[in-house]
């Protein structure tokens, strides 16, 4: 009862930070209890919303004078008059007892923190970038990212980066907007969760996550239109995939196909890889190049040496594209769809 309070904050700080200020899920029908999620649009100006947000925690942290609104300054106050009693509640026998029973592993769920609730819930607290990687935003749009890339020995090379959102209810504008507009992508990176073998889609219950992802797979890599685009496979997630099967949860009783083979990371995820090759061999229109990473994208220094290895594929691309350009356009200019 005590921590009752927080579900103001969650409404207050979803109002801040969705689009529209709303605090619930689109996608579940009004009658029903929906998940609160926030979510980012690419033409919403929530990066704005959000830097003014992180300002005034700054200037109230900072400086006698604040321009912090009152109800940022009451949420912080309310968190941090909850943290002791949340601490107690996570660190309780019995409470973890509960969770196991029902094979729940709230502190690998998106935007749990719950072994730093002491760090988070203190009044100076500031998101280190390890958090906002942490962080569930769901796209809805598709955002377009520019950066520069230095990997390797190579030149530092320009890219352009569109992030799509990958719920089901936006699926439907893929095939309608977003494919035929992203066939001279140079490559696709496609983030295949592989830890959600045991977990279904929020927007539907009848669907395992796993299946759902080699599904769409199959979309991307069958569709005439990217039939020239090369595939980037992360197979994603892997330290939460190493967690749960370590932790005693099987992997066949998902995934029936898999059979009596050893319940452990290295045999369940050489089993995925296969899968997905055998598709992309299977559905792509024409032969074409394709390259697979096991990646845990949160875990910032093993993604920054992939990305910046000579070897990565993603590299490859930047010189295959500068090769392009300088022929036919005389600039050069790199461009990755991807999928998470
Ligand atoms: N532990 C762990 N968490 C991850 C990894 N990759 C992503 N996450 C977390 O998973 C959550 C979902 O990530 P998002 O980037 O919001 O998901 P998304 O796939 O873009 O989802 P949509 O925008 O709906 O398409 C976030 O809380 C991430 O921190 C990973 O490799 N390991
Ligand atoms: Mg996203």
């Amino acid at each position: 009862m005590r921590l009752l309070p927080l579900q103001q904050v969650e409404a207050a700080l979803l109002g801040k930070l969705t689009p529209g200020g709303k605090s619930r899920s689109t996608e579940t029908p009004d009658d029903l209890p929906a998940p609160t999620e926030v979510s980012v649009h690419s033409a919403a100006p929530w990066k704005n919303a959000f830097s003014k947000m992180m300002n005034n925690v700054r200037s109230s942290v900072d400086g006698p004078e604040t321009t912090e609104p009152q109800d940022s300054k009451d949420a912080r106050q309310l968190l941090q008059a909850c943290s002791e009693d949340m601490i107690r509640l996570w660190n309780d026998p019995l409470v973890k007892q509960v969770l196991e029973v029902h094979r729940l592993r709230l502190q690998d769920m998106a935007g749990f923190f719950l072994d730093s609730i002491e760090r988070v819930t203190d009044l100076s607290y500031e998101p280190t970038d390890d958090d906002v990687l942490k962080a569930r935003l769901k796209t809805l749009g598709v955002s377009e990212h520019h950066f520069n890339l230095k990997a390797g020995n190579m030149v530092p090379q320009d890219w352009v980066v569109y992030d799509v959102g990958g719920a089901r209810s936006l699926r439907h504008a893929w095939h309608v907007l977003w494919v035929p507009y992203f066939d001279d992508m140079d490559a696709i990176i496609f983030l295949a969760p592989l830890s959600c073998f045991d977990q279904v889609l929020a927007e539907d219950e009848s669907v395992n996550r796993l299946e759902d992802s080699i599904l769409l797979w199959k979309m991307i890599v069958s569709s005439p239109m990217l039939k020239k685009t090369s595939l980037i496979l992360f197979l994603n997630k892997c330290d939460i995939l190493r967690a749960k099967l370590e932790s005693g949860q099987k992997f066949n009783e998902y995934v029936v196909s898999y059979g009596d083979r050893p319940n452990d990371f290295e045999h369940t995820s050489q089993y995925m890889k296969k899968k997905f090759m055998m598709i992309a061999k299977q559905f792509s229109p024409e032969a074409r190049s394709f390259y697979t990473y096991f990646t845990s994208v949160t875990d910032s220094q093993s993604t920054s040496d992939i990305l910046g290895s000579g070897e990565c594929a993603i590299c490859l691309y930047g010189k295959i594209s500068a090769g392009v350009d300088w022929c036919n356009f005389g600039h050069f200019r790199s461009s990755i769809y991807w999928h998470l």
